[in-house]
C-alpha cells in the first residue's frame, strides 16, 4: 500500500481522487530564473546533470514554488548514450549533438561495461533527493524509451523526419535490434540503480514513438518497453511505471496492455472522451494540457484545464502537460494553473 499521504502514488495505485495530483514534465528548467542561475553556477547543462548537489537543488526549485505532488530527478535521457561511450555535447541554442551511428558497423563503439561509473553522480542525486523532498512528495526516476534514445544515437541530433533511423531500422532490422538490445540492457540497469537509490516511480519518455510504422511500433516500442518493465518488476514487483508513448494514438491500448506499464502519459492531441471510455478503464492516465497554454495563460488556459479535469474525473488521473514545459512559460501562469486545480 503506497504511503497514503503521497497522492501521486495513490493515483498510480488506481485511486480516483477528488483533486488529482499534479506535476509537470520539465518542471525544472529555463522558465525559472533560479534554474538559470544554478545552471550558470554549474557551468553548462551537462555539468549540471552530473553535479549531485546542484542537480538536487534544481529538482527542488519548482517544489518550493508550487508544492508539486511529485519531484522528477533532474538529468537527461541522453546520459545513456554518453555512458555507452558515444560523445555527447549540448550546444547553446542547438540542442544535443552526438557522433551518429548510422548502421550496425557503428555498434562496436558502444560498451555497456563502464556505464555505472559514468552514471554514478546521477544515482547520488537520486539518493540526495530521497532525503531532501517533503514527506508528501513522490520521487520519480526516469529514462528515455529505447526507440527515442536510439533516434538521437542514430540521427546525431534532433530530427524532423527521422530518415536515418527509419532507414537503418527498416533496412537492417536484425542489426537495429542489436542497438535496441544494448539500450534496453543499459536502461534496465540504470533504472534499477535509480530505484535502489530511492526513486519511487519510473517514467519512460518515448517522445518519438509516433514516427514508426505499425509493425515498427510493436517491435521497437512495445517489445523493448515490455522487457524493461518485466526486468524491473522481477526485482521490484510493485514498482509503478508510467509510459509516455507520445504520438502513439490508437497504439496506446496495446501499449498499456502488452508492456505492463502502470499508467499511460497522454500527449495533447489525444481525444479525452476516447481515453475516458477506453484507456482509463485499463489503468491510471496522466496528462495532457498543451504546454502552449502556459504561455498564453488567461481564460483559455483555465477553460482547457477544466475540460481535462471534467473528462477524466471518473477514473485514476494525474494532471500534467502533454509535453515538456517550454522556456517561454510564465512562472505566474504555472502558479495560476496549480491554484485552479487545487481550489476548484
Ligand atoms: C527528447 C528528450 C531529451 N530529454 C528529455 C527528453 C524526453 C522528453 C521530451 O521530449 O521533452 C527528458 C528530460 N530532459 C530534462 C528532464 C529533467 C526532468 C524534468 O524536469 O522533467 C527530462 C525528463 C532536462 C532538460 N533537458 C534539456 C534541458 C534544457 C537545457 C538547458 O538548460 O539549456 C533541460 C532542463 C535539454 C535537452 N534534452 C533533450 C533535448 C532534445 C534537449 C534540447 C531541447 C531544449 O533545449 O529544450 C533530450
Amino acid at each position: 500500500m503506497p504511503n497514503s499521504n503521497k497522492t501521486f502514488l495513490r493515483a498510480l495505485n488506481g485511486e480516483t481522487l477528488p483533486v488529482p495530483p499534479i506535476w509537470l514534465m520539465r518542471q525544472a528548467g529555463r522558465y525559472l530564473p533560479e534554474y538559470r542561475a544554478t545552471r550558470a553556477e554549474a557551468g553548462s547543462f551537462l555539468d549540471l546533470c552530473y553535479n549531485p548537489d546542484l542537480a538536487c537543488e534544481v529538482t527542488l526549485q519548482p517544489l518550493r514554488r508550487y508544492d508539486f505532488d511529485a519531484a522528477i530527478l533532474f538529468s537527461d535521457i541522453l546520459v545513456i548514450p554518453k555512458a555507452l561511450g558515444q560523445h555527447l555535447a549540448f550546444k547553446q541554442g542547438e540542442g544535443p549533438q552526438l557522433e551518429p551511428i548510422r548502421d550496425a558497423s557503428g555498434l562496436g563503439r558502444l560498451s555497456i561495461d563502464g556505464i555505472h561509473s559514468s552514471l554514478g553522480p546521477i544515482y547520488e542525486t537520486v539518493s540526495k533527493l530521497s532525503d531532501a523532498i517533503p514527506d508528501h512528495t513522490a520521487l520519480i526516476g526516469f529514462a528515455g524509451g529505447p526507440w527515442t534514445v536510439a533516434t538521437y544515437m542514430v540521427e546525431g541530433k534532433g530530427s524532423k523526419d527521422f530518415a536515418n533511423i527509419r532507414r537503418f531500422a527498416y533496412g537492417d532490422p536484425q542489426g537495429f535490434d542489436q542497438l535496441i538490445d544494448i539500450v534496453v540492457e543499459a536502461t534496465t540497469q540504470y533504472l534499477l540503480k535509480q530505484v535502489e537509490a530511492g526513486a519511487e516511480c519510473i517514467q519512460l519518455f518515448e517522445t518519438w514513438g509516433g514516427v514508426l510504422s505499425e509493425n515498427g511500433f510493436k517491435r521497437w516500442v512495445i517489445e523493448p518497453t515490455k522487457k524493461i518493465v518485466a526486468s524491473l518488476r522481477a526485482v521490484h514487483p510493485d514498482l509503478p511505471i508510467i509510459g509516455f508513448p507520445r504520438g502513439a494514438g490508437l497504439h496506446m491500448i496495446d501499449f498499456k496492455q502488452q508492456t505492463g506499464v502502470t499508467a499511460v502519459g497522454l500527449d495533447s492531441g489525444v481525444p479525452l472522451k476516447w481515453v475516458a471510455e477506453n484507456l482509463q478503464k485499463l489503468g491510471p492516465v496522466q496528462g495532457n494540457l498543451d504546454p502552449m497554454y502556459l504561455i498564453t495563460g488567461g481564460d483559455e488556459m483555465i477553460d482547457e484545464t477544466r475540460r481535462i479535469l471534467e473528462t477524466l474525473k471518473n477514473g485514476p488521473f494525474i494532471f500534467n502537460l502533454g509535453h515538456g514545459i517550454t522556456p517561454e512559460t510564465s512562472p505566474d501562469n504555472v502558479d495560476k494553473l496549480v491554484k485552479f486545480i487545487r481550489n476548484q
